[in-house]
């Protein structure tokens, strides 16, 4: 049923479910089927070797090694021995894995059922280091993050309760110790600042002098000052272009031309179309100042606010949770895999009443209701209870459904039904209309495990936060997922609005 690829039969290295190694000329070496393989099956264990954060930095990234290694905890990289580190790339992979961090192992395991000489692939990540031989069948483009090892993402186990069972990598060790960036189980997504391309660049006409003799500059300029033609309008722009052996001089966006000193003798200003802003990036700067030379102003990146090991092991915990209701939703309810989560805020773990946990899945297919995507039930989830004053909520079908692990009755204070000051977890990246609720909702942060690159708005397709005029902004990140919360089965359709 598959095609033998052009292979070379290579070292057969069979293992006990049929897993043998052939070499490709497209893919060097790779892990093919021998046999019919059923989904689930651990097709492999294989023990790693594992690389200080310092050897690899200073060794180990500069070699070979770098296109085999996984990320591990701390910084540290590992190499998969035997099968592991021969599995090629494939997107869709029809093979997941996971780190045993205690046991210093990688286990493999079909996705689906996998058929005599199929090759067994895993996925990588989204930012490849090499042009893959089959062309991805995602085409979306996903933000800049780093996915794993040197680019490979973790796509772990889609068993809910073999995820449950997964320890929390986080759970031991100083909780006020501040975790490194590396070691965060997210990636903290800065939106990037606006990319322009020509033709969106706006641009105005402005008046432009030549200035044949370039000692006339000073004069100019003091002119301008005294004619009060130096206003900050244009502050974004040079004054003065030097072009081959001219020199030019930005005068004025006036309905009429500017009328220089006679005495020097200038030629008669001319109109030009000059950018607007100044550059935010360095391609916008190179587009800009071919129309007149632009200051360049990159958006200044916000501290990071760090995150204690206790904070970081609360959110691997928020996560697993969420991924677990998603994967409820689907197993149980026949719904879209698609959960949102807020749970108590870490900063609530010693308060006498802390808020409840809100958790909700996706429903509009059994309410056969467009809108009742996750994040807006989560949101109005707490909007009601926050705003509830001890009332119960209304009779609606996506109502409020607090947690039964928490008791609401005490913090109930109608005080605020925003969500201002906590942290979103949801297991994708939410469309246009839920990030546009998160912003109305004052939301801190959001965490999202799969990015939605053609519906996304945080990020995706556009990124809410960012706009111009919006008046809040909130933080985004996405999981990495070092941890078997990261589950292959809950991926959906990348056109789905979530
Ligand atoms: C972890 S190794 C996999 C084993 C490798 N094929 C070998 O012969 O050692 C990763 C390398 O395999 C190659 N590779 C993996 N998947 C591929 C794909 N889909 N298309 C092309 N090359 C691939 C790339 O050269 C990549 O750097």
């Amino acid at each position: 049923m598959f095609p033998e690829p052009s292979l070379s039969p290579g070292p057969h290295h069979l293992n006990r479910t049929g897993c043998l190694i052939k070499i490709s000329d497209n893919t060097g070496r790779g892990v093919y089927a021998s046999q019919f393989i059923p989904k689930n099956t651990d097709i492999d264990i294989s023990p790693v070797l594992l690389f200080s954060k310092q050897e690899y930095e200073n060794h180990g990234r500069h070699t070979v090694l770098d296109h085999y290694t996984f990320k591990w905890t701390e910084g540290r990289m590992a190499l998969a021995l035997g099968l592991g580190s021969l599995f090629n790339h494939s997107d869709p992979p029809n093979v997941t894995y996971s780190l045993d961090i205690r046991n210093d192992s990688i286990r493999y395991t079909t996705a689906r059922n996998i058929h005599e000489g199929e090759e067994l692939c895993i996925f990588y990540g989204h930012n490849l280091w090499f042009t893959p031989a089959k062309p991805s069948s995602q085409t979306c483009s996903e933000p800049e993050t780093d996915d794993g090892w040197g680019g490979l993402t973790v796509v772990g186990d889609d068993q809910q309760d073999e995820i449950m069972d997964i320890p929390n990598p986080y759970a031991d060790g100083d909780t006020e110790a501040i975790t490194s960036e590396e070691d965060l189980p997210f990636i903290r997504l800065k939106p990037a600042p606006e990319e322009e391309d020509a033709q969106s660049i706006q641009t105005v006409q402005a008046w432009v002098v030549d200035v044949p003799d370039p000692r006339h500059i000073t004069t100019l300029l003091k002119w301008l000052k005294q004619a009060g033609l130096d206003g900050p309008e244009l502050g974004h722009l040079k004054r003065i272009r030097k072009h081959d052996d001219l020199t030019s001089l930005l005068l004025s966006t006036t309905a009429d031309p500017p009328q220089p000193p006679e005495d020097l003798n200038l030629p008669a200003p001319y109109l030009l179309p000059v950018p607007t802003s100044a550059a935010l990036t360095l391609p916008s700067l190179s587009l800009k100042s071919a129309l007149w030379p632009t200051m360049y102003t990159p958006r200044r990146k916000d501290e990071p606010e760090p995150w204690t090991r206790g904070k970081v092991a609360w959110a691997w915990n928020a996560m697993k949770r969420t991924v677990g209701a998603a994967t409820k939703a689907r197993l149980e309810n026949d719904e879209l895999p698609i959960a949102a989560h807020i749970p108590a805020p870490y900063d609530d773990r010693t308060a006498t009443s802390p808020l409840p946990t809100f958790i909700a899945a996706d429903t509009r297919r059994s309410t056969r209701h467009p809108l009742r995507h996750a994040s807006i039930i989560a949101i109005r989830q707490m909007a009601d209870y926050r705003a509830s004053q001890g009332l119960d909520p209304p009779p609606d079908d996506d109502a409020p459904s607090v947690d039964p692990q928490s008791d609401p009755k005490e913090t109930r204070n109608g005080s605020n039904y925003l969500l201002t000051d906590q942290t979103f977890f949801v297991t994708h990246e939410p469309c246009i209309m839920c990030s546009m609720a998160l912003l109305h909702s004052r939301v801190k942060e959001v965490i999202y495990l799969h990015p939605m690159s053609k519906t996304g708005g945080c990020g995706g397709s556009a990124c809410l936060p960012m706009l111009k005029g919006v008046n809040h902004r909130f933080t985004i990140f996405q999981w990495k997922g070092t941890t078997k919360v990261t589950a292959e089965d809950i991926r959906i359709d990348p056109t789905i609005d979530v």
